[in-house]
């Protein structure tokens, strides 16, 4: 599924009016009704008798609210809607639809009451007392910090945040629906319902942990209008990794899942060749090479016993040097792929054989780590030569940065990586001419021709040390079984993110990189039975 912008979500409402006669207060009605079912949901199933209280602001996120009151109202829950507006003589300041629901709401009797009227105390009992808190102040329409009456109604529902449920009416008050940006406060939601598609902001930190699942409702839009909204990015989600990933005919061989090279490691950090090569084979690569620096070789068959190894020169000991570079080039025609960079350090003689293999490399490889830093200290471009059309005809790169190695190879601080991840994922895939995994709390994963990706799919158990070199692992070993550049960096980070799901088992303390490769087989297996996803790895469901 695709999140699309705030500004395509108002074309598609403007195109739905004016070009299929869709009337906004239809639009309205099915949005609060949508809201009402799942706050009958998320109160048991049935509303009758319980307390609800919806705050409502001066727009059509306000209007929702006021329909989901009547709509539950009518089925018999004990309702209070909040107005969170200024007053305009004797009636409050609310837009045309919103203010057509607020008559409609008064005049079926339901309690709509000015927040402001209630001064905190009151208006804290009222909130404490409900069985559903429904948070109606502000949507797609809030620009910047909340303010006035609907500021005051945030920090109000925050008071007692965590002790009654809250549901948030399109997107949590407070959280921009582009960026998922928090100026300020922002109410913190148990559910989030949203309508047409998902946004941005529901799927990006800080506003990604303020939106619980989300709920997408069909709210009336032609599918047309939908289907022609730019998507801001694809959700990545189990149903299309599972597409990606390699079949295993019966009559396989090990020649049949292809021989994957992984050139990573040095003294002192030898584990990242061992992590790398571990989730590789996992991965179901038919055969693994460790190349490695030789003096280290003898050390690392124990740790890796399926894995081939193949000792490479040295620069200093236990580095690699450059003579290495035409060793691991040699490999190259009875290898399928190349992972390099893991734990290879940034030492000048190395830094010097790594350019060398990633400029001449000719089959699919992922450049991560120590690669990468080289690549940023040599001029990236220099050496993928986006321009020279190499990058066009180069059967698949995949580059694996976290956000800091990234700030290296685009010359900006991690701080403005992290303000637009998408933006400068895109940027660097269309510099580097590769597909890039941007790495961090939501990866985003970018492919030169402009297409994106967000992958919900992780937990904070990855965020531990090494969890980037199995990651890389897994990406090199579906290179190695023939799965496109595009195909193998998603399905390896939601692969990455299942496992370390299943690795922290309910709890991310003590998860370990090695506990994460551990369960790489185990993720690939449930994916391809066609297991559904935790719901925490896929918070987007539709509203059927
Ligand atoms: N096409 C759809 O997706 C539909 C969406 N619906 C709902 O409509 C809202 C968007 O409504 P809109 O009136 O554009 O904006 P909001 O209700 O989000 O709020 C605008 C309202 O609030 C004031 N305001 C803006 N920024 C701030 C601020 N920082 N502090 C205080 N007040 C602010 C502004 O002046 C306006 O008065 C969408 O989210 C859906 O819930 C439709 O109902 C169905 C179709
Ligand atoms: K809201």
């Amino acid at each position: 599924m695709k999140a699309i912008s705030v500004a395509s979500m108002q074309e598609v409402d403007r195109r739905a009016a004016a070009e299929y006669g869709v009337p906004s207060m239809v639009l309205m009605e099915n949005a609060g009704a949508a809201v009402a079912r799942v706050a009958s949901e998320m109160l048991g199933g049935s509303p009758a008798g319980r307390r609800v209280v919806v705050v409502a602001g001066p727009g059509n996120n306000g209007g929702d609210g006021l329909v989901a009151a009547r709509r539950l109202a009518n089925r018999g829950a004990r309702v209070r809607v909040l107005l969170a507006a200024e007053q305009a003589g004797d009636r409050p300041r609310l837009s045309p639809d919103a203010l057509a629901n607020y008559q409609i709401a008064t005049r079926s009797g339901i309690e709509v009451v000015a927040l402001a009227s209630l001064g905190e105390d009151r208006a804290g009992e009222l909130l404490a007392s409900a069985q559903l808190i429904i948070d109606a102040v502000l949507g797609t329409g809030a620009r910047g910090a909340p303010r006035g009456p609907a500021m005051a109604a945030i920090a109000a529902i925050e008071r007692v945040s965590g002790a009654v449920p809250v549901l948030a009416v399109d997107i949590p008050s407070g959280v921009d629906a582009d960026t998922g940006l928090v100026a300020g406060v922002a109410v913190r939601a148990t559910r989030t319902v949203t309508f047409g598609l998902p946004k941005p902001g529901q799927l990006l930190f800080p506003g990604a942990a303020l939106c619980g699942r989300i709920d997408v409702a069909e709210i009336g839009f032609p599918p047309a209008l939908l289907e022609q909204a730019p998507p801001a990015f694809e959700i990545l989600d189990a149903r299309s990794v599972r597409s990606f990933l390699p079949a295993r005919p019966s009559d396989a061989h090990k020649g049949t899942f292809g021989h994957l090279l992984v050139v990573a490691g040095s003294r002192g950090m030898a584990g990242a060749g061992v992590l790398a090569s571990r989730a590789a084979a996992a991965a179901g690569a038919g055969l693994v090479t460790w190349g490695l620096p030789r003096s280290l070789q003898d050390g690392a068959f124990g740790a890796v016993p399926e894995a081939l190894t193949a000792g490479l020169s040295e620069g200093e000991e236990g580095r690699l040097g450059p003579a290495s570079a035409g060793e691991i080039l040699a490999l190259q025609q009875s290898r399928d792929a190349l992972v390099i960079g893991p734990g290879l350090g940034t030492h000048p003689l190395t830094r010097q054989a790594v350019l060398s293999v990633v400029g001449n490399w000719q089959k699919p490889l992922v450049v991560d780590a120590d690669a990468l830093n080289a690549l940023a200290a040599e001029g990236a471009e220099r050496w993928l030569r986006p321009d020279a059309g190499a990058a066009a005809n180069h059967p698949g790169r995949i580059l694996t940065p976290h956000p800091g190695e990234m700030a290296r190879l685009l010359g900006k601080t991690v701080g403005q990586i992290q303000e637009d991840r998408v933006t400068h994922a895109l940027e660097a895939a269309r510099r580097f001419g590769a597909v890039v995994v941007l790495k961090g709390a939501r990866t985003v994963v970018a492919a030169p021709d402009g297409r994106l990706w967000l992958n919900p799919a992780a937990s904070a158990a990855l965020a531990t040390g090494g969890s980037g070199d199995v990651l890389a692992g897994i990406a090199g070993s579906l290179l190695a079984q023939g799965v496109g550049a595009v195909e193998a960096a998603l399905a390896a980070v939601y692969v990455h993110g299942l496992a370390g799901w299943m690795a922290a088992e309910g709890g991310s303390v003590g998860v370990t990189a090695a506990g994460i490769a551990a369960r790489v087989g185990e993720a690939m297996r449930g994916l391809m039975r066609g297991e559904p996803a935790p719901e925490d790895l896929e918070p987007v469901r539709v509203l059927e």
